[in-house]
C-alpha cells in the first residue's frame, strides 16, 4: 500500500458547534476549508479534539458526513471510531468506509481497565468489519492504558494494521514502535510539544490537537526537519512550545483556548461541550495575546 498520503501535517479536527452547542454543518465546512487552504495533507476526524466522547452516534456520523462532502479528495481523511462499545465502533467505522474515507482510527476501549486480549479484540474487530486501513491510538495519558511493545507487535501481524498514533510522551516510544515495525508503516507523532523529536527518532508523519491553531506552524516545522535544517527545527519548535503553554493557561479547557483563537483567526467554530469549560471572562482578552504569538512566529520563520 502507498503510504505516501499519510505523510505531513495531518491536523486533528475539532467538534464544531453552532452557537446554541449543537454539532454545525456550515461550521465544520468552514474548518474543512480553512484548513485545506493552509495546505495540511489531512484531516483526523472525531478523536480528543473532536469531542468524540461528548458525542452521540449521530453527531458523529453527521461531522463524518460534512467533512467527506467539504474536502474528500482533496484531504487525506482518517476517521477516529472509537467508542465506547464495540457495536457503536463498528457503525461507525462502516459508515466512514461508505463515505470513502482513508483509514480508521480508534482509541482502546476507555472506562473499564481491560487485558491486552480484550483491547486487542476491541480493535479487531473493528478492523474486521470494514475493508479500510487502521491506524492504532496510543494515548495512555487519558485511556490508562499504556500500549506494549508486546501488544503493538501481535497487531501489526495483521497487514490491516499500517500505522500507529503514538501520544505518549517517551519520546523512545515512537522509535521502538518504528523499529518494531519497518518501513512500509506509518509512526505518527502524537505530542506536538516534541514534534520535531517524534520525527528525527523515527516518526514518519504527525497528528496532533494543536495543529489547526497554528497550521502555518507545524508545515514549517516539518519544512526544517525534512530539509534537514535542524536549527531551525529546534526555534520553531521552541515557540510552538511558549504558544501552547500558553494555549493551556488559561481559565477554561485548551480546546476552548483554541476555539476562541481560531474565532481571531477568521474561523467560528464555538465552543466546547460540557464537562470541558470554556474561556470566560479576563481571560477571554488574553486569547489576543496569543494570537500574537502565533502571527509573530509566522512572521519569524516566513510562509
Ligand atoms: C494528550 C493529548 O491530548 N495529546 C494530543 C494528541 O496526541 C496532543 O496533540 C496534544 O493535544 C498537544 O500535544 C497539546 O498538549
Ligand atoms: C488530540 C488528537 O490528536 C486527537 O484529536 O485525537
Amino acid at each position: 500500500m502507498n503510504l505516501e498520503k499519510f505523510k505531513g501535517i495531518i491536523p486533528a479536527f475539532y467538534a464544531c458547534y453552532d452557537d446554541a452547542g449543537e454539532v454545525s454543518e456550515m461550521r465544520t465546512k468552514d474548518l474543512c476549508n480553512y484548513l485545506y487552504e493552509k495546505g495540511v495533507k489531512g484531516l483526523y476526524v472525531g478523536g480528543s479534539s473532536g469531542e468524540c466522547i461528548y458525542q452521540n452516534l449521530e453527531e458523529r456520523k453527521a461531522t463524518l458526513k460534512y467533512v467527506a462532502e467539504a474536502v474528500k479528495g482533496k484531504l487525506t481523511l482518517i476517521a477516529h471510531v472509537g467508542a465506547p462499545s464495540t457495536r457503536e465502533s463498528v457503525a461507525l467505522a462502516k459508515y466512514a468506509e461508505e463515505l470513502g474515507y482513508d483509514a480508521l482510527s480508534a482509541i482502546p476501549p476507555i472506562y473499564f481497565k481491560l487485558p491486552d486480549s480484550s483491547v486487542i479484540k476491541y480493535w479487531t474487530e473493528i478492523m474486521e468489519s470494514t475493508k479500510l486501513p487502521f491506524i492504532i491510538y496510543n494515548i495512555p495519558q487519558t485511556t490508562g492504558y499504556n500500549l506494549s511493545l508486546q501488544a503493538f507487535k501481535k497487531l501489526i501481524e495483521n497487514k490491516k494494521v499500517i500505522g500507529v498514533k503514538n501520544s505518549s510522551m517517551p519520546v523512545m516510544d515512537i522509535e521502538r514502535f518504528k523499529a518494531a515495525a519497518g518501513e512500509d508503516f506509518i509512526v505518527f507523532n502524537g505530542p506536538d510539544e516534541q514534534y520535531v523529536s517524534g520525527r528525527v527518532i523515527g516518526a514518519d508523519s504527525g497528528i496532533g490537537g494543536t495543529y489547526a491553531a497554528m497550521p502555518e506552524l507545524l508545515l514549517k516545522a516539518e519544512e526544517f526537519v525534512s530539509s534537514g535544517n535542524f536549527e531551525q527545527a529546534k526555534n520553531i519548535q521552541r515557540d510552538i512550545n511558549d504558544i501552547i503553554i500558553a494555549l493551556c493557561s488559561l481559565n477554561g479547557h485548551m480546546y476552548s483556548t483554541i476555539k476562541e483563537l481560531l474565532k481571531l483567526r477568521g474561523v467560528n467554530v464555538g465552543s466546547v461541550r460540557g464537562p470541558l469549560e470554556p474561556v470566560t471572562g479576563e481571560d477571554l482578552n488574553k486569547v489576543e495575546e496569543i494570537k500574537n504569538m502565533i502571527d509573530q512566529a509566522i512572521l519569524k520563520y516566513g510562509r
